[in-house]
Formats: C-alpha cells, sequence, structure tokens
C-alpha cells in the first residue's frame, strides 16, 4: 500500500513491545515528556445533563457513570458498544466539547495531568484530535484544503495536505471545495485526514469508516495501525467488532454509559468464554457467524437506569445483591471487569 509507506516515511515507527497489551496500572505518569506510557486515562468518570421539568425544576440526567478507560503509547484502544452507550460523549468529555449543560465528575488525565478546560482547548487539534461521529463538524465557512492544513504544524503544509488528499483519490479541485459540495464519503476522507495529517499523541475516531468502500476502510485502518506505530495512542469508537478486532489491541465494551469490560482482543475467539461479563459474551455471541444468539430486553434509557447493576434486569447470572449496588471495576486476568460474578 502505497500510503502506508508514505505514513511510515513520515512518522519514525517506535511502537514498544512493552506497551502493547492491556495495562490497567496507572502508576507510571509524568507524561510524554517525561516518559510516561500511560497517555490517557479516565477514572470514575460521570456526565449529567441538566434537563428542566415542568416550571423551573431541574433534573440532572446522567448519561456516563462511572466509567473508566486507559491507553498506553502505541496503543489501540476499540470502544464498542450500542447506540446511545456514551462513546461520543465520553470523546466529547475527553476534548472539552460537551454542551454546556454537562456536569462532569471524575478525572481525565492526559500524560499524567489532569485536563482542565484550558489545557484541553490547548491541546486540542494538536496533540489530541478527533475524528468527530458527524461530518458536520467541518467548518461550513472554510475551503477544506485549509481547514486540513491549520492542522499540519511542520513541513509544507499544502503538500502535505496536497499527498494525502492525493492518497484518498481527492482531486486537487477540492482542496477549494467547501463542505456543502463535498459528498458523504469525501466528508468523511477529509476529517480523516485531519488527523493523519496532524502529530498528535492522541487521536480519537469516532466511527470514522460509515460509509466508505471496503478499500478505503482497509487504507484507513492501516492509517490508525500506523499512527500507533509512531507512538500515538489511538481510540477507535465503533459499533463494529469485528473492525475493532482488525486493528485493535484491546477492548472497552461500553453499556449504558459505563465500562463493563476491557479486554484483549484474543478473548474475542470461540463462543466467547475468555470474555468476562455477560454483555460482552452476549454482544459476541450475537454475531451472525457467533451463531446469532441475542439477549432479550434493552439497554436502558438514561432518564430510567435501574438501581444497581446497569445490566442486571437482562442478566441470567444476576442475584439479589446485583440490583443493590453498582459493582465496582476490578482487575480480573489480564483485563477488568465490572460484575461481581465473574470469574
Ligand atoms: N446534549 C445532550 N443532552 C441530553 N442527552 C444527551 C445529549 N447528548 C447525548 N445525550 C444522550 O447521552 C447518551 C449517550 O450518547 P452518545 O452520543 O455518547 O452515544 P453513542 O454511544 O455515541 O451512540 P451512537 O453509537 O449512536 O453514536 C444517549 O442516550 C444520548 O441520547
Ligand atoms: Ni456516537
Amino acid at each position: 500500500m502505497r500510503w502506508i509507506k508514505w505514513i511510515k516515511n513520515r512518522f519514525i515507527p517506535s511502537k514498544p513491545e512493552s506497551v502493547v497489551g492491556l495495562s490497567w496500572e496507572s502508576a507510571d505518569f509524568g507524561g510524554a515528556e517525561t516518559g510516561s506510557k500511560t497517555v490517557l486515562e479516565v477514572e470514575d468518570l460521570s456526565v449529567s445533563f441538566v434537563q428542566y421539568e415542568k416550571g423551573l425544576q431541574q433534573k440532572q440526567m446522567k448519561v456516563i457513570s462511572s466509567l473508566d478507560i486507559a491507553i498506553n503509547r502505541g496503543e489501540i484502544l476499540a470502544v464498542v458498544g450500542s447506540s446511545g452507550s456514551g462513546k461520543s460523549l465520553l470523546a466529547h468529555a475527553i476534548l472539552g466539547i460537551l454542551p454546556e449543560n454537562a456536569s462532569v465528575t471524575g478525572s481525565i488525565k492526559y500524560n499524567g495531568k489532569e485536563l482542565t478546560l484550558q489545557r484541553q482547548a490547548m491541546l486540542r487539534g494538536n496533540e489530541i484530535a478527533l475524528v468527530p461521529q458527524s461530518v458536520n463538524y467541518l467548518d461550513p465557512l472554510m475551503q477544506v484544503g485549509a481547514q486540513v492544513r491549520t492542522g499540519i504544524k511542520n513541513g509544507d503544509a499544502l503538500a502535505v495536505q496536497r499527498e494525502v488528499f492525493d492518497r484518498y483519490q481527492l482531486k486537487p479541485e477540492v482542496d477549494r471545495f467547501y463542505p456543502f459540495q463535498l459528498s458523504g464519503g469525501m466528508a468523511r476522507r477529509i476529517l480523516i485526514s485531519t488527523a493523519i495529517v496532524s502529530d498528535a499523541q492522541l487521536v480519537i475516531a469516532d466511527e470514522p469508516t460509515p460509509g466508505l468502500d471496503p478499500e478505503v476502510v482497509e487504507e484507513t485502518l492501516g492509517y490508525f495501525r500506523e499512527m500507533s506505530a509512531r507512538g500515538c495512542a489511538v481510540m477507535l469508537i465503533t459499533h463494529d467488532i469485528e473492525t475493532a478486532l482488525k486493528i485493535a489491541d484491546k477492548v472497552a465494551v461500553f453499556y449504558a454509559g459505563t465500562t463493563v469490560e476491557v479486554a484483549p482482543i484474543e478473548n474475542f475467539s470461540g463462543d466467547g468464554e475468555a470474555l468476562r461479563h455477560p454483555y460482552s459474551k452476549a454482544l459476541w455471541r450475537a454475531l451472525p457467524q457467533n451463531g446469532f444468539m441475542p439477549i432479550p430486553g434493552a439497554q436502558p434509557m438514561p432518564n430510567n437506569l435501574p438501581e444497581g447493576c446497569l445490566f442486571a434486569p437482562r442478566c441470567s447470572m444476576a442475584t439479589s445483591e446485583c440490583s443493590i449496588k453498582q459493582p465496582k471495576v476490578r482487575k480480573l486476568r489480564d483485563g477488568m471487569v465490572r460484575c461481581g460474578h465473574a470469574t
């Protein structure tokens, strides 16, 4: 693949084997500047929206509860979970672009230091790049070539932007297009280009590939792999476990706004016996090639969360204590799980 070679020339491949795989330890902090390997660590994150009911009554609606994840240098973490499980909101919380009526508790550390709003604004589009889920994030009033060039800090910005557009079959005239002139697939390739040309240490790609041809999907996944090879931490948000398994080192499974499991990709095999959480097993077994065994029920809505374990109402292992308290995240084998019964 021609453009993989191009990206290899652009970046210094530096993926140290020791950082691949799951590390739930976060003791080794300090940042890329000081050699830390944990780039992103999210602990006990909750996000609520203030909602106004009849009159001026306010109600907090929790959309993310006690969520934990970590990504090391050179590692690709896939975040999977059904629609509404909080994947995009996590991305927005990390970038500091949640709507004004959101309130956030817990901790988000980048290179060992807490991400304040000020730091988020400084790092956004520089060290931390987002490939947003919606193509509406392109600036409607700016030509797309110029938009991509704003993220290029080193070298000849025009040449770098042109090169990546060429690789994505975006002709020179596209440089001067405004977003409204793009097809959906073109807009998506331009959004991905923004992350590719950046020198980001952390790339968060929120469903980057829908609507793209299979070859373009492969090329794009190749790009993320190459970014990780140069030491970048990559979070790939996707509905699609199979895409995740193609490139990720580990997978975080989200359910109703929380992490129920983090597992190395090798655990997604057979009938899912190596997985820890009943929901991850159910997701895996619901795939057509794994027997299509869907479980009854639906993910609860944020305004109607059950007490205790959020999965308990659908869980065949649930006991009375599961509906009293949300289980804490704990390490289990080389992963983590939020379930008292998991072994
Ligand atoms: N601004 C908002 N105000 C209130 N609720 C919101 C807001 N934005 C998102 N939500 C709710 O938060 C929950 C999580 O949304 P989010 O967009 O993170 O889901 P997702 O996992 O990315 O889903 P999808 O796979 O469909 O993109 C959903 O129930 C959604 O309706
Ligand atoms: Ni989303």
